[in-house]
């Protein structure tokens, strides 16, 4: 049977010190109401004596959520801790956490105590806070640069004053594993009393190892991870939940431990978080980053479907999100591209997969990201007849002071006998327009562009643009649609659709449209 570790959540009070990450009270209480959803054990609310907005969020917290710990935050001093019990007065499981930092550094020049004060003042502090409730956790501030010898007799004085929980902050980051899992071995083994308490975790990510050196803690035999959501917090953030949750479950083989965390809620509960913070995750954050589960390179692709666990160690259903993304894009390959297409509604094999396949990496050269709507663009084109033109290449001159000219290469004919014509036009109302008559000159027509629109088909700055055309020649209406990634390119495109229906003649009378209207 796997040991249970207990989370304990301080978005609301470590994760809201972040800057840019203050909360209001509606804020924390939906946000509460998600930590408890998603089923973390503690919910540290806030530091009540902080001000008077902290102290009635605390209290709201503390009146709201059911099913679970809510905690509040007080220094080492009469003042902070009765704040913090009166905060907590109307929880159902309320939890007092004192602190007092135990480092020869912070001792000398922050709180200017000696090692004898730092005793009495956290002994005091957690009988006082025991006086008010029954679960008190202790934490000696910035353990992990403390002298071992007195780290173990200040938990042990902690644990003798009544805390039920003393949790080991590396408060600076500056813990690497090894350091940690040294930390907490030598308390396991040292400290008397040690077993009347749970060992508690609290890693900030300065060098980027918040989660590696809870874990370490977990294996040394701490039984409480303190975290939060997206990892926000002071400097670099804390240890991150949702990371340091999926590591135990992912690795339960190693770890032989898991939370009560609803998995599932992890995605949304990120998504909660960053709408109301406004600071989006990094797309490539591990579990709830947009990139977590996505894959763009073919050989991934071709692997993921034949058998998912080939590149992913967690299914995304399992942490909230919806389905592995196959992201189409230079690297992929023919595998991926068939079975988009084919789910589409476009089932392409074959010889036609070669093409499109082809078409498709050419385009994926010019773009980011190649969307549905580009593939559909790609597939969804009716076979040129020997009499239609299609563009070869374009060239368009513009300046303020001068009139606009255009060249266009065009092409027509069947495969083998086929052939190209170049005419330049000067002048025209701007570059479209010397465009549109330059294709006029190859094509021997002449159009009058009645209707001209477009708009992009594909999301980003690299979008496919769409445009459409609608021309009068010879008294009936032609319409034509050109996609690419360069609206000029695409218009001309547009326009030479509509000369090459006007080439096939029989569109509608031109007045009949404009009197339907
Ligand atoms: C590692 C952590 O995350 S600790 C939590 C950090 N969070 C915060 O600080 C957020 C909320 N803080 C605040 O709103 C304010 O700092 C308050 C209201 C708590 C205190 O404000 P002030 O009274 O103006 O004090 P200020 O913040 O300037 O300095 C902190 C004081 O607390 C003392 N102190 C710090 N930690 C402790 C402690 N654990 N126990 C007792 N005293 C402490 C400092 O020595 C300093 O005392 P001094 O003024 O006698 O030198
Ligand atoms: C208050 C304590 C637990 C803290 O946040 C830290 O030391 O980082
Ligand atoms: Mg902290």
């Amino acid at each position: 049977m796997s040991r249970q570790i207990t989370i304990f959540d301080t978005t609301l009070r470590d994760g809201e010190q972040s800057p840019g990450c203050s909360m209001n009270l509606a804020e924390k209480l939906e946000m509460a109401q998600a930590l408890t959803d998603l089923r973390v054990d503690v919910i540290e609310a806030g530091f009540p004596i902080a001000s008077p907005g902290d102290f009635e969020s605390v209290k709201a917290i503390a009146e709201l959520v059911k099913g679970v710990q809510v905690a509040g935050l007080a220094r080492c001093n009469d003042k902070d801790i009765d704040r913090a019990g009166e905060a907590l007065k109307g929880a159902e499981a309320p939890r007092i956490h004192v602190f007092l930092a135990t480092s020869a550094i912070h001792r000398e020049f922050k709180l200017k105590m000696d090692k004898e004060e730092i005793l009495r003042r956290a002994v005091e502090g957690v009988k006082r806070a025991r006086n008010l409730c029954d679960n008190v956790e202790f934490s000696p501030e910035d353990a992990a640069r403390t002298e071992l010898d007195f780290l173990c007799e200040v938990v042990e004085a902690a644990i003798k004053a009544g805390a039920t929980t003393v949790n080991i902050p590396d408060t600076v980051g500056y813990a690497t594993p090894a350091h940690m899992y040294n930390h907490i071995k030598t308390l396991v083994d040292r400290v008397p009393n040690i077993d009347k308490a749970v060992i508690s975790m609290h890693c900030h990510d300065d060098l980027g190892m918040a989660v590696a050196n809870s874990l370490a803690g977990i294996e040394a035999g701490a039984g409480q991870i303190e975290c939060t959501m997206n990892g926000i917090g002071e400097r670099a953030g804390n240890c991150a939940l949702e990371e340091v949750v999926m590591a135990l479950r992912t690795r339960n083989d190693f770890y032989n431990a898991d939370t009560r965390i609803d998995a599932t809620r992890l995605v949304p509960t990120s998504r909660l978080l960053s709408g109301i913070t406004g600071m989006e995750a990094p797309r490539n954050k591990a579990i709830i980053g947009r990139n977590a589960f996505a894959h763009e390179s073919g050989i991934h692709q071709d692997g993921m479907l034949k058998e998912p666990t080939t590149y992913e160690i967690m299914r995304p259903e399992d942490v909230g999100f919806t389905k592995t993304d196959l992201v189409l894009g230079k690297h992929s390959g023919r595998a991926a591209l068939a079975d988009r297409l084919k789910a589409l509604g476009h089932p392409v094999q074959g010889e036609t997969l070669v093409k499109v396949f082809d078409a498709f990496k050419r385009l994926a050269d010019k773009k980011k990201e190649v969307y549905d709507a580009d593939l559909i663009a790609l597939v969804d084109k009716r076979s040129p007849t020997e009499r239609d033109w299609s563009l070869v290449s374009y060239e368009v001159k513009t300046h303020t002071d001068d009139p606009p000219s255009a060249t266009v290469t065009l092409r027509r004919g069947a495969e083998g006998k086929t052939e190209e014509q170049t005419d330049t036009f000067f002048g025209g109302d701007g570059p479209l327009d010397a465009l549109f008559r330059a294709v006029e000159k190859v094509t021997g027509l002449q159009m009058e562009v009645r209707d001209y629109r477009v708009h992009s088909v594909t999301k980003g700055k690299d979008a496919q643009g769409e445009a459409n055309i609608e021309a009068v020649c010879d008294g009936r209406l032609y319409r034509g649609r050109g996609v690419s990634t360069d609206t000029v390119e695409a218009s001309t495109k547009a326009f030479i659709a509509a000369a090459n229906g006007a080439l096939a003649g029989g569109g509608p009378p031109a007045d009949v449209r404009r009197n339907a209207v």
